[in-house]
């Protein structure tokens, strides 16, 4: 079964070619890591994927269904979810009031004068056992702008989550973190692995990040596709090893 695919995806920006006919296919239960040098094209295929950019050929499919003119909102709210920019958000409400908000939206319930919020336990409930999945309960009443860097990405983690997504799209989500707060992000998504219904894609630059990680593994050089594997083969491939672990045929990887 396939949940999302990209079929000859592919993305110009003048006469740069971002992203080059990227066929692939992704499926429930497997966390697939998307790697490749800067400028691989990596993010843009996110982009192109959560629907910030669109594409210049090709298509996407979400559960079978033709995506590619799909608006981003419209896209998550079919269950793609991709990290919020807490820029895009409520950056002066608190880090409850936020994760709050976006555990409402995933359940359809909007402002209503005649029953506040306040009334849906289970939905308060929800709020408060993400925030301490995400070790965020001790700064629950912190306005989001005010959070570390560290802990803003694990608000955009918590947003995520509280929407409930088919697919989650983790863009190098432990970036610019100090190395005691990694753990709690990378537990958060093996935790999500558990759940087999769920697909998972996550770009990411740390080799032992993806190994501990990784079901499978793409790489994109160049914007395109070159490998797609089991880590291990993917790995010791000799196109990982001389384009993005920069090591010569014959010599083995750290
Ligand atoms: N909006 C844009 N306009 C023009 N060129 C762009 C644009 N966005 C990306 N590019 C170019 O497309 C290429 C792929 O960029 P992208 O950010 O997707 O790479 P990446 O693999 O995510 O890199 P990194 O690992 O450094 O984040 C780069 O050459 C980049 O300069």
């Amino acid at each position: 079964m396939t949940t999302l695919e990209t079929r000859d995806l592919t993305i110009r920006f003048g006469g740069h070619i971002a992203v080059n006919c990227v066929s692939c296919t992704f499926r429930p239960g497997e966390l697939t890591a998307i790697v490749g040098p800067n400028g691989a094209g990596k993010t843009t295929y996110f982009n192109l994927i959560s629907g910030q950019l669109r594409p210049t050929g090709g298509s996407i499919l979400f559960d079978g269904a033709d995506i590619t003119q799909l608006s981003a909102p419209l896209r998550t709210r079919a269950g793609l979810g991709r990290a919020f920019q807490l820029t895009n958000l409520f950056p002066n409400l608190s880090v409850e009031e936020n994760v709050r908000l976006a555990v409402q939206s995933a359940h359809g319930v909007h402002y209503d004068m005649l029953r506040p919020w306040m009334t849906r336990r289970d939905l308060i409930a929800r709020a408060d056992a993400i925030l301490d999945e995400v070790a965020l309960g001790g700064r629950r009443n912190v306005a989001a702008t005010a959070l570390s860097h560290g802990d803003q990405r694990k608000l955009e983690v918590a947003l995520m989550m509280a929407l409930e997504p088919k697919v989650f799209m983790f863009d190098e989500p432990t970036a610019g973190m100090s190395i005691d707060e990694v753990p709690v992000v990378l537990n958060l998504i093996a935790k999500l692995k558990q759940d087999s219904s769920k697909t998972i894609l996550l770009v990411e630059h740390k080799m032992d990040v993806v190994r501990s990680l990784a079901d499978r593994i793409i790489v994109l050089h160049n914007g395109q596709l070159v490998a797609d594997g089991k880590p291990a083969e993917v790995i010791a491939s000799p196109i990982v090893q001389e384009a993005y672990l920069g090591i010569a045929p014959g010599k083995s990887a750290a």
